[in-house]
């Protein structure tokens, strides 16, 4: 199917795939699962929706998929309102569950015919075996759904969301349950629909995934977004870093040489390690290695530690849960966010 032009260069097509303003959801019994989330995901990112469980990610997901309904706010998918242009918004979506909800009695080749009839993909431009070539189950094409393993229907849904080409991938969770090798086949795959254009947004609790795969990080707390941007600027937020040098002599943390304390050095004197946690944007890692130098020890040998996402993810939830109430960052303008607890309620 050619209706989408994922194209960078062709004009027609959006800047964002999706864009979200102030969503919310209020679920029937009262519970707010979110707050007034304004989200933009540009065309062609690789974007992950990080947030420890119960964050709001699957009822943002399953907003966009139009399994719930939002109690306010708008989104527009590929430029298509949801309200105003549910169906055109909805083609330009494939959605991965993150539940494995399969047909049992139907073989992967009958899934995507039935999947692509439900589309309206017309058989001649239907990709039925090039599909599940692409997930490793061409040799399952014929089998039952039920005698698939946990990672093959996983994959076959994978296969399901892309039946209609859509420009735009939603990933719920994919890898939960899914080993290492096939993890990475799956992966190998969504690098390559990106590659070629599909815009992709996963959700993953593996902070790993989300820092090894994706351009753009949103982090997403108590139903409100409390980070977005790109991948590098978040981690720069952190502007931490440690040093450690092994040093030649023996070194005791009851004897810290004046150059040292100077900086906040920490010595291990079995390890014959002094330790320097510093901010690179103000102490640049020379001055520190002069300062061991001008306490009369050797240097024998550097390592440098960059902080990770993880380290990010835990402190701005743990900002975020001890502001208690913290306001919505607004994640369209495409700059750094301010930092949570002084960000401006959208
Ligand atoms: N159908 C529902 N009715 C009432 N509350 C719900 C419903 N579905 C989800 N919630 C609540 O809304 C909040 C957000 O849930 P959601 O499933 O979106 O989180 P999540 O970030 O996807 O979590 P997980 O990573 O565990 O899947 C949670 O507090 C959850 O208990």
């Amino acid at each position: 199917m050619s209706a989408f032009s994922r194209s960078t260069r062709d004009e027609t097509a959006p800047d964002l795939a999706i864009s979200a303003r102030d969503l919310r959801k209020v679920y029937a019994g009262g519970k707010t699962a979110l707050h007034g989330v304004s989200l933009d995901v540009p065309r062609g990112s690789m974007f992950a929706l990080l947030g420890p469980n119960g964050a709001g990610k699957s009822t943002f997901i399953n907003i966009l998929a139009g399994l719930i309904h939002k109690t306010s706010g708008s989104v527009a998918i590929w430029g298509r309102d949801l309200d105003r242009r549910q169906r055109d918004a909805r083609l330009a979506i494939g959605i991965v569950p993150q539940e494995l909800v399969l047909d049992p009695f139907f073989t992967p080749r009958e899934a995507l015919e039935l999947q692509a009839g439900f589309y309206g993909v017309p058989k001649a431009e239907r990709r039925t075996m090039e599909l599940l070539r692409a997930v490793g189950l061409d040799d399952k094409a014929d089998s039952y759904a039920r005698t698939l393993s946990g990672g093959m229907r996983r994959r076959l849904l994978v296969a399901k969301a892309m039946v209609h080409n859509p420009p735009v991938l939603v990933l719920d969770e994919p890898t939960a349950g899914v080993d290492i090798e096939l993890r990475r086949k799956l992966w190998d795959y969504v690098r390559e629909l990106n590659a070629a254009g599909t815009t992709v947004v996963l959700t993953t609790h593996y902070l790993e995934e989300a820092e090894q795969l994706c351009d753009r990080i949103a982090i997403i707390n108590r139903g409100r977004l409390i980070a977005c941007d790109r991948r590098e600027v978040l981690l720069s937020q952190l502007d931490a870093k440690e040093l450690v040098v092994r040093v030649a002599e023996p070194v005791s943390p009851e004897r810290m040489p004046a150059p040292l304390a100077a900086f906040g050095a920490m010595i291990d004197a079995e390890a014959s390690t002094v330790s320097f946690q510093f901010r690179p944007s103000e102490t640049p890692v020379g001055r520190l290695l002069a300062a061991v130098t001008a306490a009369g020890l050797t240097v024998a040998d550097i390592t440098t530690r960059e902080p990770d996402l993880e380290d990010l993810f835990l402190r701005l939830t743990r900002e975020a849960d001890a502001a208690g109430d913290p306001a919505t960052i607004d994640a369209t303008s495409g700059g750094t966010p301010p930092a949570p607890s002084s960000s401006a309620a959208a």
